[in-house]
């Protein structure tokens, strides 16, 4: 009823859902089997659900930050009043690394993925150019609006959320209880591997970016902003336990040693998938899955590094503006993807170091900082201080993690 009588101030709630739910589920979802072969379903998914629990209250706080701002002002504007220059410049970089080298992985991964899908059909298609067109497509997409992001989004991600039904319902259905439990190992030992999974499942649940565009959207709408970013969360949650169990279901732990010796990359999985498929048709949809998946995010991260972008260079929203600023978002990891088109899994562990900052440490810091200046009368997250020490714990713990695994000082599974 209540609808009827409400004029309908902003769009449903289902259009920035789906900008949150395609922007959080992608490429990212690809490196969770191989890294959690080590503590497996059961520490994994708790490991999952921490992530969850933690980026969804960070982005929150976001939000309850950026409520205090004029509509269209993003990390830059918020950061540099709240926190000063110094903490705006090392979010600003932090920001521009993650985004930028988050466009160039989907840029490298979407290759990689069309050159395997026309390989199918017996045409040779380079991935280099297979990658630049693809970026071409998204890049005009991002041009148009928000709006067009969004419809896009929503069409790509249904598609994807499609095939992925199709293709793990075809999985579930294989799932070996003995495999997911592992139930053959003897005294085995999974906890000392939970530690460096946690990077990857940030980089997993990584949307912070896009917060600001979904204030652009509404408007100054706390309860839909953070109702899209709840069920956005959620959905990604959902997937990603259904993908673990499909995978590890699946696939022996065991095996998972030889992918990660081969790099770890989407089509070493998705052939170790289709090897225990045994099926063309469920083959073919994995094809068809990976390609939306990689497609949806591409998306959403490129609309929030491009209002990033037009809010930092002041760029406007004419077309002549957003034509700037799509060159500035766009050029840079084209490029980086034309001369080095295969530095996807690497890019990938990057961004989780960084995004740490920006989509962890830094937005607990803001929520405290809006208190402080504001009160944030429109809107504060739940928990009080207990809950941003908590965000910011997660933030330098994972920071940490991340730190101790490159310098291989945690155990690996091999
Ligand atoms: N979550 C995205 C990656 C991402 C990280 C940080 C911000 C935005 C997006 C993925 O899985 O591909």
């Amino acid at each position: 009823m209540a609808t009827l009588s409400t004029p309908q101030a902003s769009p449903s709630i289902f259009g920035g859902v789906m900008i949150i739910g395609g922007t959080i589920i992608g490429a990212g979802m690809f490196s969770l089997p191989v890294v959690m072969a080590g503590s497996w379903f059961f520490w994994s998914l708790a490991a999952l659900i921490v992530t969850w629990f933690c980026m969804l209250h960070s982005g929150l706080m976001i939000l309850e930050a950026n409520l205090n701002y004029r509509v269209g002002s993003s990390f830059d504007t918020v950061t540099k009043d709240l926190l000063g220059k110094g903490w705006n410049l090392i979010n600003g970089l932090s920001i521009a690394f993650v985004l930028y080298i988050l466009t160039y992985a989907y840029i490298s991964a979407s290759g990689s993925v069309i050159h395997h899908t026309l390989g199918e059909m017996s045409v040779d298609f380079p991935a280099r150019f297979a990658g630049l067109i693809f970026a071409f497509v998204v890049a005009f997409i991002v041009w148009l609006s928000t709006r067009a992001v969004s419809r896009m989004t929503t069409i790509v991600l249904g598609a994807k959320i499609l095939t992925f039904f199709m293709t793990f319902g075809g999985l579930i259905w294989h799932i070996e209880p003995a495999t997911l439990l592992d139930s053959k190992a003897i005294n085995p030992s999974y906890l000392p591997y939970l530690f460096m999974t946690l990077p990857f499942c940030l980089a997993s649940f990584g949307y912070h970016g896009n917060v600001p565009s979904l204030m652009k959207y509404y408007g100054k709408d706390p309860q839909t902003i953070k109702r899209c970013l709840l069920w956005g969360t959620l959905m990604a949650l959902a997937l990603y336990t259904i993908w673990l169990m499909g995978s590890m279901g699946n696939i022996p732990r065991g095996d998972f040693i030889a992918i990660a010796d081969k790099g770890g990359n989407i089509d070493v999985l998705v052939g170790a998938l289709s090897g225990v498929l045994n099926s063309r048709a469920l083959d073919l949809l994995l094809i068809v899955f990976s390609n939306f998946a990689v497609a949806s995010s591409f998306l959403g991260v490129t609309l929030g590094l491009f209002d990033y972008l037009a809010d930092l260079f002041k760029f406007d929203d004419s077309p002549i503006g957003r034509l700037k600023t799509a060159l500035v978002t766009f050029i840079p990891p084209m490029l980086g993807g034309f001369i080095w088109p295969d530095g996807f899994i690497y890019a990938i562990g990057f961004a989780g170091l960084a995004a740490t900052i920006w989509a962890a440490i830094v937005p607990a810091l803001l929520a405290r900082a809006s208190r402080k200046k504001f009160g944030s009368p429109a809107y504060r997250v739940w928990g009080g201080n207990k809950m941003i020490v908590l965000i910011l714990v997660f933030g330098v713990g994972n920071a940490v993690i991340h730190l101790l695994s490159s310098f291989n000082l945690l155990p690996v599974y091999h």
